[in-house]
Order: C-alpha cells, then sequence, then structure tokens
C-alpha cells in the first residue's frame, strides 16, 4: 500500500511516462547513471539513520540556527539569481528569501492556515549547523554514494540542501548544471522529469534573466500561444517516498511537488560537479547542446555590452537565413 494516492497530485496536462525503480544492488543502476538516465533508487539506506530527522527533533537541534527560508504568496518557489537583476529591471519575483531561526520557522508552519504566505526552508547543510546535526550527517550511508560519484566519475560534492517543505509547495520546472541524487526522509514529493532534448518545449528564459534556467511555462496555466511546443513535451514522472533516492541527470527539467495534504516534506540532495574531466565526444548528448547554447548567449551579452540586444542579433542571424 503506498503511502500516497492520485487525489494528492496536481493535476496539469502533460503526457507522462514512468521512471524505472531498481533496488540499489542491481546492476542495472549503474548503467542509468552513467548514461545520464534517471533512476529511482530503493534500499540504499543513504539517509535512513536520519529518518528522525522531523520538526521537533531539528527544532530541538537547530533551534536558534538561522536558516534560508523562501516565502511565498502562492504555491510556486520559482528560484531566482540576485546577481541578474539590473538596477533599470522591473522584476516581481513571487517568492523571496525570508531568513529566519528555525524554531520560528517550525512554528510557522504548525500554525499555518489557508490563504497565508508558504514557507519552504532550503538550507545548506554545513558545519555551522549544530554539533548533533553533524553527528547525524556523518552517518548517511557515504560508502554508497561515494562509490556512485566514482562509479559515474561525477567531480566533487559540492552542497547538501535540506529542504522542508509545506504539504502543496512546488518548484516550478527547472534545470540544473550539477548531477543530483535526491533523497526523501519524510513524506512523498512527486517529480515531473524531462529530457534535455525537450527543452525547445519548456521555453526556459533568457540566461542573463534572473530566472535563467527555469521553464517560462506556468504548468497549471500555459501561455500555449506564447509556448506553443509545450503540448509536444513529453515527461517522466515519479513519487520519491522516505528513504527513496532519485537520480535527477544535470540538464535534466524537473518540476518538484509536495503532495497534497501529505504533511510537511524533507529531504536531502547531494549536489555534485559534473564530470571531472569530461572530454567532449561526438555525435553530442543533447545536455552539450544546452551549454553550447549556454555559452552563445553569454558570447553575444559580452560582445554587445549589452544582454537586451542579444535576442535582436540572434534573429537577424537566424530569421530568413535559417529559417
Ligand atoms: C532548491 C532545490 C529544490 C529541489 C526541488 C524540491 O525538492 O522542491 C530541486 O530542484 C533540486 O534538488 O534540484
Ligand atoms: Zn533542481
Amino acid at each position: 500500500m503506498a503511502g500516497w494516492n492520485e487525489s494528492q497530485l496536481r493535476k496539469y496536462n502533460i503526457k507522462m511516462e514512468k521512471i524505472p525503480t531498481l533496488q540499489y544492488d542491481d546492476p542495472k543502476v549503474d548503467s542509468l547513471l552513467t548514461n545520464n538516465k534517471p533512476v529511482l533508487i530503493k534500499g540504499s539506506k543513504l539517509v535512513s539513520r536520519v529518518l528522525k530527522w522531523d520538526l521537533d527533533y531539528l527544532t530541538e537541534h537547530m533551534n536558534s540556527t538561522c536558516c534560508n527560508v523562501l516565502i511565498s504568496k502562492n504555491h510556486k518557489f520559482k528560484y531566482y539569481d540576485q546577481k541578474k537583476i539590473t538596477p533599470n529591471m522591473t522584476f516581481k519575483p513571487i517568492s523571496r528569501p525570508s531568513p529566519m531561526i528555525f524554531s520560528e520557522f517550525a512554528k510557522q508552519i504548525k500554525d499555518w492556515k489557508k490563504g497565508d504566505s508558504r514557507l519552504y526552508m532550503q538550507q545548506v547543510l554545513n558545519n555551522s549547523i549544530s554539533q548533533r546535526i553533524v553527528n547525524d550527517f556523518v552517518k548517511f550511508n557515504w560508502d554508497w554514494i561515494i562509490s556512485k560519484q566514482n562509479v559515474c566519475k561525477w567531480g566533487s560534492l559540492t552542497s547538501n540542501l535540506l529542504l522542508i517543505a509545506q504539504e502543496g509547495n512546488v518548484t516550478p520546472c527547472h534545470y540544473d548544471e550539477q548531477q543530483n541524487m535526491f533523497a526523501s526522509i519524510r513524506g512523498y514529493k512527486r517529480f515531473i522529469l524531462f529530457p534535455p532534448s525537450e527543452f525547445e518545449c519548456l521555453y526556459p528564459h533568457p540566461v542573463h534573466h534572473p530566472y535563467d534556467r527555469q521553464s517560462q511555462v506556468e504548468f497549471d496555466n500555459p501561455d500555449y500561444i506564447k509556448f506553443p511546443k509545450f503540448k509536444e513535451a513529453r515527461g517522466y514522472e515519479v513519487i520519491v517516498g522516505p528513504e527513496d533516492v532519485l537520480y535527477i541527470p544535470m540538464y535534466w527539467f524537473h518540476h518538484v511537488e509536495s503532495l497534497m495534504h501529505g504533511g510537511y516534506t524533507v529531504s536531502i540532495n547531494f549536489w555534485f560537479k559534473a564530470e571531472s574531466v569530461e572530454k567532449i565526444e561526438y555525435p553530442l548528448l543533447d545536455h552539450h547542446k544546452i551549454v553550447i547554447m549556454r555559452n552563445v548567449e553569454k558570447m553575444l551579452a559580452e560582445a554587445l555590452h549589452d544582454p537586451s540586444e542579444v535576442g535582436t542579433m540572434l534573429k537577424t542571424i537566424v530569421l530568413g537565413r535559417y529559417t
């Protein structure tokens, strides 16, 4: 009996297939990982020794720690890069940072009522957190995750984010430039993943926009005039529950939601730099093409000294000549 049901999922008009679910010691796991294909991995015990990380336990041991908390007027927490907001830009993000001490966060979650702003804690785990949390952190199944890092020749582990979301919270569709092993500690999260080849159907913001890497499409109210190819997007869906580990390959788009009426969720991600020495081989892989497109946008903005002229020049290059 799964701990969730379909009524807890938000409804989208997207074609979706399933992501393979395998036991951690199945040899097919490594072949999917090394081919940048998503897989839900069961039984790894990656975070099994911190399943006690609930709001009460964390309040007791992170009490006065000031944590990175996002606050949103609705259920969406769309990440933006503060450094890309320029003075003459009118940028009104839906969610914004609202740092607070852990006990305040826990209290607001417990007292939350419909209509209140929503909160989402996204805190980098480092040694400034309490000693008890550090002691728990060392109990992750590091042997297993390091063996995966080695078999995939990933670069260094850059960070672990502790994610505590209210039921129903959504992280809208985006891609990251790092490999991600995503572990659930409490509750259920639904992931909709799209391979890098779906780039044309997901219309990410321009590289220089604060919403770089984030899809422009509102999944719950798509603008099919502006984004006609979204109708053709083909996704992959998976529900990640306690102790599951989902491999999210770098450059794969993902939409993530904490199931409605499922209580708050606690997750930890493990972001790794890409290949330590990725030599580009031909034919190019789909994610290489995203890297190339990003470099073209960056190089043009650099050469033009003005990101707002990049679109005009790209149109001049393409319209009537490559179309
Ligand atoms: C800030 C990271 C949020 C996470 C999605 C989620 O759990 O809401 C994600 O996108 C990732 O781990 O890459
Ligand atoms: Zn992400």
